[in-house]
């Protein structure tokens, strides 16, 4: 199971800090969606992290003019790239080509987006489907048992995130649960003193 660190809320000079410090250890760096609002992809393209061995993923969040949006985020040194299950289907469709042109991968993130919408947009097979529970929410988020019914109701999705809160515990009931592909993990990481002890952290408990 892969990890993937989310820097959000941080200078944009901390996050390529911190991304260099967590390259190797995540297995995905995420440049999250306030550092992408914050400093704008312009900035992100002019200072590329090349990362030895992680991916970069660039949550955009895109919600409409796909294309436009995918290709920027392509150009800024992205390997994954997001969009929101809440988008047109051709939205979706539209960045799903692209991505698959460009070899690279995208993540549909399931915000707050009911099972009849996900029917619709489960046949992106090589997408990854991002189970996310709002930063915002007031409500427990039960990652595990999310993930075992979200499997139940799309057997045919083989590549699962999840995200929202992730705390050392729910990731490895993730792992050992077995059906997730990755864990995000942004505060219980990046919020930490020593962030790079605590994805090693994660990354321990991960091991099944
Ligand atoms: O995508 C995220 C959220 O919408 C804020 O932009 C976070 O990266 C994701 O939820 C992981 O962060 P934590 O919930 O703090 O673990």
């Amino acid at each position: 199971m892969k990890l993937q660190a989310a820097i959000d809320r941080v200078s944009l000079g901390d996050a390529v800090t911190l991304a260099h410090r967590l390259d190797g250890i995540a297995d995905v760096i995420e440049f999250g969606t306030s550092l992408v609002k914050d400093y704008g992809l312009v900035m992100i393209k002019e200072n590329p992290l090349h990362l030895k061995k992680s991916k970069l993923l660039l949550d955009l969040k895109t919600i409409d003019e796909g294309p436009y949006e995918f290709r920027r985020g392509f150009e800024a040194h992205g390997d994954i790239l997001t969009v929101m299950a809440g988008s047109s289907y051709d939205t979706i469709s539209k960045t799903y080509d692209i991505t698959q042109d460009v070899h690279k991968e995208m993540l549909i993130d399931l915000l707050e987006v009911d099972t009849a919408k996900i029917k619709t947009i489960s046949g992106f097979k090589n997408a990854i489907y991002g189970l996310h529970h709002s930063r915002d929410a007031e409500s427990n988020f039960d990652a595990i048992s999310a993930t075992k019914k979200f499997h139940e109701d799309f057997p045919d999705i083989k590549r699962i995130a999840v995200a929202g809160g992730i705390d050392v515990e729910q990731a490895k009931g993730l792992s050992q649960q077995g059906i997730a592909d990755t864990v995000i993990v942004g505060s219980k990481i990046v919020g930490e003193e020593d962030p790079v002890k605590a994805a090693k952290q994660f990354k321990e408990a991960m091991k099944k």
